[in-house]
């Protein structure tokens, strides 16, 4: 088999359960995403947890704001989108994990904002089988904090695995396994946010 990107990722998921893939996308790419963010920046909102009636603001556990992608307005350049649909269809073709679809959103920490440890799974809706988040930030320095904290299990439970936010990082876990944290950062903190679902029942 050709050993690419995609073949490499498909692997450390099932081995590890995560990929960090560095390069995702190049400068070019993240500058062309950065810039969509800006053109949408008065329709973002503040980020809730959970979801319908269960959906709640708290300040306390996240405090970014979001905007949510939709089909009309995708807000995403073709080869960006051509790239999620190819993982999308390794992942069914190669580990049948059966996602149908993915759903995402723009994200921007504030600098200090965080996002307290979590699950990404909604208790009343298990459809989030993957999860993604792609790093748009801009000559991102280690010292400027804001890292994705990954609690690890098995034999390393207690132990974390830190991802730092540079811009064209893609990484992708099993969304039911991991715990995960945002580290506040000293500056703007941005991603697009997504997660490869099944279909509901
Ligand atoms: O931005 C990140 O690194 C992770 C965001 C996150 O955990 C989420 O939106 O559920
Ligand atoms: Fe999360």
């Amino acid at each position: 088999m050709l050993l690419n990107g995609f073949n490499v990722a498909v692997q450390a998921l099932v081995d590890d359960g995560k990929v960090i893939w560095p390069d995702f996308l190049n400068e070019e790419e993240v500058r062309l995403l950065r810039a969509e963010m800006d053109a949408r920046r008065t329709r973002f909102h503040a980020a809730g947890i959970g979801r319908e009636q269960g959906y709640v603001r708290d300040t306390g556990i996240r405090g970014d704001d979001v905007l949510w992608l939709d089909n009309d307005d995708p807000s995403l350049p073709v080869p960006v989108l051509a790239r999620l649909e190819a993982l999308r269809q390794i992942f069914n073709s190669e580990l049948y994990l059966g996602v149908a679809e993915f759903e995402a959103h723009f994200a921007v920490y504030p600098s200090g904002g965080f996002y307290k440890r979590h699950l990404d799974q909604h208790r009343n809706a298990d459809t989030r089988v993957v999860t993604f988040v792609l790093y748009l930030n801009d000559d991102w320095r280690d010292t400027d904090g804001g890292q994705l904290r990954i609690y690890l299990d098995g034999p390393q439970r207690g132990t974390w695995q830190d991802v730092t936010p540079y811009g064209g990082t893609l990484v992708l876990f099993l969304s039911d396994r991991f715990e995960h944290e945002v580290i506040p950062a000293t500056r703007e903190r941005r991603s697009l946010t997504g997660w490869f679902r099944r279909r509901a029942m």
